[in-house]
């Protein structure tokens, strides 16, 4: 019997719930077999974009939206694996990351939301859930994790590899040959974008960019956002919606008044490129080549801004190693589950600044 592993990654982009059917070989191989993404319905997504910040009776709104996103995302896998002729014996499990809802890695903790069991009981697999919490445990940022995926899978004997993850937050790794890796979060990907789209056109993000691409960029109010001090912090480090939100924005137009919206979007593109090159030349200034995976990948204007800050990197999608940009999360998060079973370690403590390697997740058996 095949020995098949479904990963499932809900983002901070809250756009809906990755799915991938995933296998690996001990030769460090990683097929992914199909995927699908099934987008949150709006009110779910706004239950759980509200449960992102303060608000008042967030436990049991937690509860409510944790059982819905197990809802979605058990519906997501029974329809990927009958697409597949998949039954569910032949998964051995499913790593859920669940929705992240806070993280805060200063107070040692992160929160993600997905009622593992409820998971496990609609779909009949074993969940393996909770990624973060021991590697918090250990003193670790639990984040980015994705990295030593990379590592396992995408690094290469002769020379230095990077990649960047651009989903709502854009994290980092790099992989050099015969070094431990690093790799964190250089902050804001599509995050700050999508708001502003949403608040001025209307849309949920800016199509290929190509809103930003028309206004230009306000060098005045692009200085002031890359002055935070979390962009000169080396890491590990990792951040999301709890620093880098509407209110942080709000705070630097109101320094420069008067900027117009379009250009407001085309400098928050420019901060994403900018802080993206500014942490690859610090933390590989060598590297020939920079592989993007996540939506980002997606923005062309994006992606051109970052050619533009490298001009002597090649700046391609993860398709160019094998790995289908959209889907690299979610594998991961199999990949995690596929660990977990071994009982070996999923974090890397030169990533996350753990004390050590750890074994990450907890099961819900079927
Ligand atoms: N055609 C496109 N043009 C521009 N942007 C796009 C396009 N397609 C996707 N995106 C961007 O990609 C985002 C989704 O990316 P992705 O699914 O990688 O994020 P995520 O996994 O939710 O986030 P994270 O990796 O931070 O957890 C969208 O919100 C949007 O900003
Ligand atoms: C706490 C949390 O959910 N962080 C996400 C987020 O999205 C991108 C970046 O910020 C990364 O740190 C992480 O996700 C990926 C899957 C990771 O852990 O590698």
């Amino acid at each position: 019997m095949q020995q098949l592993h479904v990963g499932i990654m809900s983002g901070t982009s809250l756009d809906g719930i990755d799915i991938a059917l995933s296998r690996f070989t001990d030769a460090h191989q990683a097929d992914c077999l199909g995927a699908l993404c099934i987008p949150f319905p709006h009110d779910l997504r706004q239950q759980l974009l509200d449960l992102c910040s303060p608000g008042s009776d967030e436990l049991y709104l937690a509860g409510i939206a944790g059982n819905a996103w197990a809802h979605l995302a058990a519906s997501g896998v029974n329809q990927l694996l009958q697409q597949h002729q998949v039954s569910p014996e032949q998964v051995s499990a499913i790593g859920s990351h669940g929705q992240t809802v806070r993280h805060h890695p200063d107070q040692g903790f992160s929160l993600q939301i997905g009622n593992p069991s409820l998971l496990a009981e609609l779909t009949g697999i074993n969940v393996i859930a909770d990624f973060r919490s021991r590697d918090l445990a250990a003193g670790g940022e639990g984040a980015p994790l994705v990295p030593a995926f990379h590592h396992w899978l995408l690094s290469s004997d002769e020379h230095t590899r990077t990649l960047v993850n651009i989903g709502g937050f854009a994290n980092l790794t790099v992989l050099k040959p015969g070094q431990s890796p690093s790799g964190f979060d250089s902050g804001p990907g599509n995050a700050l974008m999508d708001n502003w789209a949403l608040r001025h056109i209307g849309t949920p993000y800016d199509e290929n960019g190509s809103w930003a691409q028309k206004g230009q960029v306000h060098d005045a109010l692009l200085q002031r956002m890359l002055a935070d001090p979390y962009f000169a912090r080396t890491g590990p480090k990792s951040t999301g919606r709890e620093y880098f939100h509407e209110a942080w924005l709000s705070v630097h137009l109101q320094h420069v008044p008067g900027v117009a919206a379009a250009d407001v979007q085309a400098t928050l593109a420019m901060l994403t490129a900018t802080t993206i090159a500014e942490s690859l030349q610090q933390a590989a200034a060598e590297t020939r080549e920079l592989y993007v995976c996540g939506g980002g990948a997606r923005n062309a204007h994006l992606m051109e801004l970052l050619q533009q800050q490298l001009p002597a990197r090649q700046v391609a999608s993860t398709q160019a190693l094998g790995v289908d940009p959209d889907w690299m999360e979610a594998m991961a998060f199999a990949w995690l589950a596929w660990r977990f079973e071994q009982r070996l370690a999923g974090n890397l403590p030169s990533v996350t600044g753990a004390k050590g390697e750890r074994i990450l997740g907890a099961l819900y058996p079927a």
